[in-house]
């Protein structure tokens, strides 16, 4: 989304004096109101969910704006994979909703959840590596009774190396290449929401700001992504508005530039 939107949709999340835009890193405090006033594609409250008996989140609120970029950021173990992992259905619900563009998708299978509109690139074992790129993107659409031909072309202009190996075993790709595979088969429905977890986990360096390139390009022609990310701070760079999750809790909300600005929360979870 453009910068102006998404100062208006990011507003009411910050609550705190001077978190209404200052980048001063002297008057940005985090704000802890996990909630956006404004309506969200996505809509999570007060979610506890797990692993069979072990529950790991707790109480989770969590808003995703129509085409809003969303990061959640936290501590090793915090749960941030859990959240995306629960809101693709692949984990046990044990409380609270989420709702998706106004309908309850709670305890949905996975299938039913991609055929709502959201799509998820999971951080490993993303593709089939024993499938060439092209059947790999079909895979992403198996869902339909025909190959959407024009889908595939609009990935493969998305990601032109994808054309040049369409026939390529995906398991012989690039890491970062895998990356465009996974993204790509994640967008064969063409999804309203995009959930990323760790996209530039494993990249070499000099492909992180290229893939973070691609997904800021995926969010502005329209697509909601939320997204986990190791590399935090350009996450948060990137990013509308971010959630700092600890012990499968909230603990701050607010836009990425005020989260990135406020001492606490780079000393305890930005490395400094
Ligand atoms: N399949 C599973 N079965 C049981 N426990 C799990 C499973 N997956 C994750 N956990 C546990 O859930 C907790 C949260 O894990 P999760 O991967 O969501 O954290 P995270 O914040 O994404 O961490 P990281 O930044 O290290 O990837 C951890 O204690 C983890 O051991």
């Amino acid at each position: 989304m453009t910068a102006d939107a998404a100062d208006e949709e990011a507003a009411p999340a910050s609550t705190d004096e001077g978190s209404s835009g200052a980048t001063d890193e002297a008057a940005a405090h985090a704000g802890t109101d996990h909630a956006i006033d404004g309506d969200a594609i996505l809509r999570i409250r007060d979610l506890d969910a797990g692993y069979g008996d072990l529950q790991i989140l707790t109480d989770v609120v969590l808003d995703v704006a129509d085409e809003e970029y969303v990061t959640i950021v936290g501590p090793n173990g915090a749960g941030k994979s859990t959240v995306m992992k629960t809101v693709f259905g692949l984990t046990t619900h044990m409380g609270g909703t989420v709702e998706f563009e106004g309908e309850p998708i709670q305890g949905l299978a996975p299938e039913q959840i991609i055929r709502e509109g959201i799509g998820f690139v999971p951080q490993n074992d993303n593709v089939f590596p024993g499938l060439s790129v092209r059947e790999n993107l079909e895979m992403g659409a198996y869902i339909l009774d025909e190959v959407p031909e024009d889908q595939i072309e609009t990935i493969y202009d998305r990601f032109p190396i994808l054309r040049e190996r369409s026939e390529q075993k995906a398991g012989t790709l690039s890491g970062g290449q895998r990356q465009m595979v996974a993204m790509g088969r994640a967008l064969m429905l063409d999804p309203d929401l995009l959930l990323l977890d760790e996209p530039s986990a494993g990249l070499a360096p000099d492909l992180v700001s290229d893939m973070f390139d691609r997904i800021d390009r995926i969010n502005e022609s329209g697509t909601a992504i939320l997204m986990v990310e190791q590399n935090a701070k350009e996450a948060l760079r990137r990013c509308d508005r971010g959630y700092v999750l600890v012990n499968g809790e909230n603990r701050y909300t607010d836009r990425g530039d005020v989260l990135l600005a406020d001492e606490g929360v780079r000393r305890d979870f930005l490395g400094g």
